[in-house]
């Protein structure tokens, strides 16, 4: 590979982090996903959560349906774990072969969380089951305590519990998804192999200022929060630094315009429609673009103990403007950089590009 290409092959990503919602919003945002990505681990957080196997097998069947003629796209299911999740429904999962991890979110932390888990030390027997039966753990890291600064939520979550729970379950394999700190980079590097982190493009893009400098942009407004520059710079440098344990997570997590510009608007950001174009900006501004294929399309599935997959993406340096806004169901949702340009575009997945 030349020292900037402008061209680039890749192993097809996998996507390890991803909200697909369902209905006919799911139906209008499937098809981003599936164009570029090979698999997503779609998560849990609908309305009411997907808290069993049998509930995520109907899911699964709701977004294969969905996925538009001509794409192939495997979604991997997890489980929403509240207090009530049973260690019976551990094992269910995972010999149901559908279900490939189970998500921990902390009542209250974020977009559709209420009944996620309140009291941490109950779902001890629930995380011994997912130690024992190989279930890999995936956490929204933030605690929820009212008292905590909202930038700080992060690091607190890995003192008061994060480094708990992985010190007291050695066997277990915990992905911290979406971290968005210096200190939450420092403890996955530090940390044992079976712990990794997923990191989204947009706290590689940005930090809190495209929030919050000259007027406040609901369409930057997610959570975890962007941080300030420095945290920005830690998770460029844990992404583009070749440990196995960073992969790709885009948390794209689309909600209708309507509910993002309101007086309390959903946290969020819709990234599916660019999001390996973007992730290939963020290499190629690092000088790391021979890094991408590691983060995007390797690492991921070698945590999950899936196999690589076997076709190929094709990236070119062209700049394309991104429309305005997309259909999502009977609203609209804006995408990332949304009359903005973008100066990678996706020409081809193997199979096309030797039209
Ligand atoms: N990231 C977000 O800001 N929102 C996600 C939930 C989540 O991943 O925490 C959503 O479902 O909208
Ligand atoms: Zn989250
Ligand atoms: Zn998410």
């Amino acid at each position: 590979m030349t020292k900037t290409p402008d061209e680039i092959r890749l192993t097809r990503p996998d996507d390890w982090h991803l909200h697909l919602r369902d209905g006919a919003q799911m139906a209008a945002v499937v098809g981003h996903t599936a164009a570029r990505f090979a698999r997503a681990i779609v998560m849990p957080n609908l309305k009411p959560p997907v808290t069993t196997t049998a509930l995520a097998r109907a899911y699964r069947e709701r977004i294969v349906a969905a996925v538009p003629p001509g794409l192939a796209f495997e979604p991997l299911m997890t489980l929403y774990l509240t207090d009530r999740t049973s260690v019976s429904e551990i094992r269910t999962a995972k010999a149901s072969g559908i279900v490939q991890a189970a998500k921990l979110y902390p009542a209250g932390a974020t977009t559709n969380s209420d009944e996620g888990v309140t009291r941490l030390e109950a779902l001890f027997p629930v995380l011994e089951a997912m130690e024992r039966e190989d279930l890999p753990l995936l956490v929204h890291g933030e605690v929820t305590d009212p008292a905590v600064d909202v930038f700080d939520r992060e690091p607190r979550f890995i003192d008061d519990h994060l480094a708990r729970i992985v010190a007291r379950f050695p066997g277990l394999r915990v992905v911290f998804e979406h971290i968005t700190t210096a200190e939450a980079a420092d403890f996955v590097r530090t940390g044992p192999p079976r712990l990794a982190a997923t990191i989204t493009v947009h706290h590689l893009l940005y930090n809190r200022n495209a929030m919050l400098a000259g007027g406040i942009r609901p369409h930057y407004y997610c959570l975890p929060v962007l941080k300030r520059e420095r945290h920005r710079e830690a998770l460029v440098a844990a992404a583009t630094s070749g440990d196995p344990r960073f992969f790709l997570g885009t948390d794209s997590a689309p909600h209708a315009v309507t509910a993002k510009e309101s007086r309390c608007g959903c946290a969020g950001l819709f990234t599916a429609h660019a999001a390996i174009e973007l992730y290939a900006e963020v290499f190629d501004e690092a000088g790391a673009l021979d890094r991408l294929e590691g983060f995007a399309s390797h690492f991921g599935a070698d945590f999950y103990g899936l196999p690589r997959n076997r076709d190929q993406i094709l990236l070119r340096r062209e700049t394309w403007t991104v429309p305005e806004a997309f259909a999502f169901g009977d609203d609209r949702v804006i995408p990332l950089r949304a009359g903005d340009q973008i100066g990678w575009r996706l020409v081809a997945t193997t199979g096309d590009e030797t039209r």
